[in-house]
């Protein structure tokens, strides 16, 4: 039997293509048949996304390192509900207008679940289900979208780099520079690359370091029995010549 090795982001974060209906905005819309998007496929777009442990954020080590090395210094929350959220239906209706950031868009659901819709290359939609645990990154000037479904209800960490900048530039808004990033996609892909390079190393690092001692150690052993063999030898050619 082959192994199975699940992602377990998949368990809080799913994705799939669109269909065109116009129906409630807070219903899944799949395509028929369904049509998923794999977690490696968003990763491809710049979207990236982690699994966290939501009931213990305040101490995540996961959650603070990714806040170190992405430099997330900034961190609130926001509720989306009639109660919690001034202008409520506003915000909803705003959420939902097709827009872009000139900054990373980072939420992490403590609570709930909602849907991030994001265009890809071809400008089809991908909705992307994000529930408790859940955490995303869409990359500056991606165009995309907000819902919550049909639980109506969202509580998410909103993260950032510095001081805040939440401004949504409704499409169109292609001659910003946040779209320009968005074209370099050998840039990116490079970056990733080099990312789970990175992690790699970090994760197998003595496993690295443990390899190439032993590498050394063989080296030698094969050195020294090289040296005695020749010094024997010459000892040897000596005594026949003498
Ligand atoms: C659950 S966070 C609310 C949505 C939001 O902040 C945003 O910017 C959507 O694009
Ligand atoms: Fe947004
Ligand atoms: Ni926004």
């Amino acid at each position: 039997m082959g192994s199975v090795c699940k992602d377990e982001r998949e368990e809080v974060i799913q994705a799939w293509y669109m269909d065109d209906s116009n129906e409630d905005q807070r219903l899944p819309h799949h395509k028929d048949p369904k049509e998923f998007v794999s977690l490696d496929k968003l990763a491809e777009l710049g979207v990236l996304s982690w699994r966290l442990d939501a009931d213990n954020y305040e101490t995540d080590e996961e959650l603070k390192k990714i806040r170190e090395s992405r430099g997330y210094s900034y961190m609130d929350f926001c509720e989306v509900c009639p109660e919690k959220l001034p202008n409520y239906e506003e915000k909803i209706k705003s959420f939902f207008e097709e827009h872009l950031h000139t900054d990373e868009e980072i939420r992490y659901i403590v609570a709930g679940s909602g849907y991030f819709d994001v265009r890809d290359r071809n400008e089809a939609w991908i909705r992307v289900w994000l529930k408790k645990g859940g955490m995303i990154v869409l990359p500056a000037g991606i165009y995309h979208r907000f819902t919550l479904d049909s639980d109506n209800y969202i509580k998410a960490m909103r993260l950032f780099v510095g001081e805040p900048v939440w401004t949504p530039y409704n499409r169109p808004h292609d001659h910003l520079p946040a779209r320009n990033i968005l074209k370099h996609l050998w840039t990116r892909r490079m970056l990733l690359l080099l990312e789970s390079l990175l992690e790699y190393v970090e994760a197998f690092g003595s496993i690295i370091m443990i390899t190439i001692m032993s590498s050394l150690v063989l080296y030698c052993c094969i050195l020294r029995m090289y040296v005695v063999f020749v010094l024997k030898y010459q000892k040897t050619y000596k005594n026949t010549c003498a």
